[in-house]
């Protein structure tokens, strides 16, 4: 039974090895394209492809082992491109289990910048082109900060995990759009207002709205929106024409990819 287990150790490697040749390939592919400079994250690839793992998965290996074995690998295979740092919050603001999420998502080369403010995790992303930062998805600290910076080109780009799993711990991936979101992409918009009415009535059906720490905060009520790409434009439209009223204002935070149910 071991001579046999070690075959099949000798053969993966050879065929991880094999990914990363290939892996390189795209990268020689992708620095040749000027509009691909940036972060080497592609995060519709990534959930697609975690989708078809899924598919692919037989029943004998777990679904959390094959999701951590992919993200090793695909992190791996990221830095291999290019330095990308994760900016994260410090385990004071968000917790230890948001640490364990962005290293199960981001693999263990990784480099990790923690932050102790919000303001500081958008300023590093928007002054590093290469980086993504991940950010706790109930959190509004990092949707204030988001708001006031004045970088319209960083946005949520990613939702993690990307494959669901009763976790303690869920997030948003902060960074520049590298792929196109196209079928199967969500858009999240901020809804931020002094006395602004409950926006539920706003919005079409389909539409997923989470109050963040409603009321509660210093700047206001705050919403966050979560559409299907298909529904944007009306609610958009509808959100627009109440734009204004009670102080109400509307704001695309950027498009992700469905994570895999
Ligand atoms: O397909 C790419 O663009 C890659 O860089 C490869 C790869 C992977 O390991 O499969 C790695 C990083 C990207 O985010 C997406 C996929």
């Amino acid at each position: 039974m071991r001579v046999r287990i070690d075959e099949i150790d000798a053969a993966l490697m050879e065929l991880m090895a094999e990914r990363f040749r290939m892996v390189d390939e795209v990268r020689t592919i992708k620095s040749a394209q000027a509009a691909q400079a940036g972060s080497p994250m592609r995060p519709v690839r990534e959930v697609s492809l975690m989708r078809r793992l899924m598919a692919l998965r037989r029943p004998e290996l777990p679904v959390p082992v094959v999701v951590r074995i992919w993200r090793e690998l695909i992190g791996g295979a990221t830095q291999i491109q290019a330095e990308m740092r994760v900016h994260m919050p410090a385990t004071a603001l968000a917790g230890a289990a948001f640490r364990d999420l962005a290293r199960d998502t981001f693999g263990t080369m990784a480099p990790f910048m923690e932050h102790e403010d919000w303001s500081g995790l958008v300023a590093a992303i928007s002054d590093h082109a290469d980086d993504v930062a991940v950010v706790p998805a109930s959190g509004r600290g990092w949707v204030e900060a988001l708001l006031a910076a004045a970088a319209d080109d960083v946005g949520v780009i990613a939702r993690v995990p990307m494959v669901a799993e009763p976790s303690a711990a869920d997030g948003f991936v902060l960074g520049r759009a590298s792929d196109e979101a196209g079928d199967g992409c969500r858009t999240l918009i901020a809804l931020a207002g002094g006395a602004a009415p409950d926006p539920a009535g706003l919005l079409p059906g389909g539409a997923e709205l989470a109050p963040v720490a409603d009321g509660a905060g210093k700047g206001g009520r705050l919403w966050l929106v979560s559409l299907d790409s298909a529904l944007e434009e009306r609610a958009l439209d509808a959100l627009k024409e109440r734009e204004g009223d009670d102080g109400l204002a509307v704001r695309v935070l950027g498009r992700y990819p469905s994570p895999v149910e």
